[in-house]
């Protein structure tokens, strides 16, 4: 199964032309949703390699995250906490704690932010995400989890594009290289 979902990854992915002259192409993602059978096999392919550290949690990023944060989660039994950004236009209210990323593949610092209610001391995090490049968003997402006294036991990722010493460091996982996608 793992064979065939990620040759099914690859064929439904997409490098996209978003206007004319644009300097660079970028990912269209949206095949993978679109695909009942991808669909359901993404959240138990994601989880399989941190099963064994036991998470109690999944914790993922705006806006991506919330569609597969969710998937992760109910693979595994735990619940899901969003980490929301402030362009999200719905930012919760109540106690929350903040990390700001260094600056990502696009070179911009992210600021998230999860409600303190929903993390705490005991919480193992499984931070799940489409894709992985500099791995910025993901050490904020470290940091909240430091800050609310929480153990981050890993990412899960679609797409990999970070460096194999800095994936080991991180503990993150991904099902496809950036390079498989052509
Ligand atoms: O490894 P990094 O350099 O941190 O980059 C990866 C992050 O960037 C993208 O999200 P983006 O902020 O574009 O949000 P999106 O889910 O709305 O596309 C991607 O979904 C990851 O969350
Ligand atoms: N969605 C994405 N996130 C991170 N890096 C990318 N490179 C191309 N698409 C990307």
């Amino acid at each position: 199964m793992a064979a065939e979902l990620r040759e099914r990854l690859v064929e439904l992915f997409r490098w996209v032309d978003p206007d004319p002259g644009a300097s660079h192409l970028v990912s269209d993602i949206s095949g993978w949703w679109r695909d009942p059978v991808t669909l359901a096999a993404l959240g138990p392919a994601l989880v399989a390699p941190f099963r064994s550290a036991r998470p109690t949690v999944v914790v993922a990023p705006a806006v991506t995250g919330f569609l597969l944060g969710p998937l992760a989660a109910t693979a595994l039994g735990v619940g899901f906490v969003p980490a929301h950004k402030p362009g999200d236009g719905r930012l919760p209210t109540g106690p929350l704690t903040w990390a700001q990323s260094p600056p990502d593949f696009r070179g911009r610092r992210v600021d998230l932010a999860v409600r303190d209610r929903h993390l705490g001391p005991g919480d193992r995090v499984l931070v799940v995400d489409d894709w992985v490049a500099t791995a910025a968003q993901v050490r904020a997402l470290y940091d909240i989890c430091a800050a609310r006294g929480a153990e981050p036991v890993g990412t899960s990722t679609i797409v990999g594009d970070c460096p194999p010493a800095l994936a080991a460091d991180l503990h993150i996982h991904a099902l496809l290289t950036a390079t498989e996608l052509g």
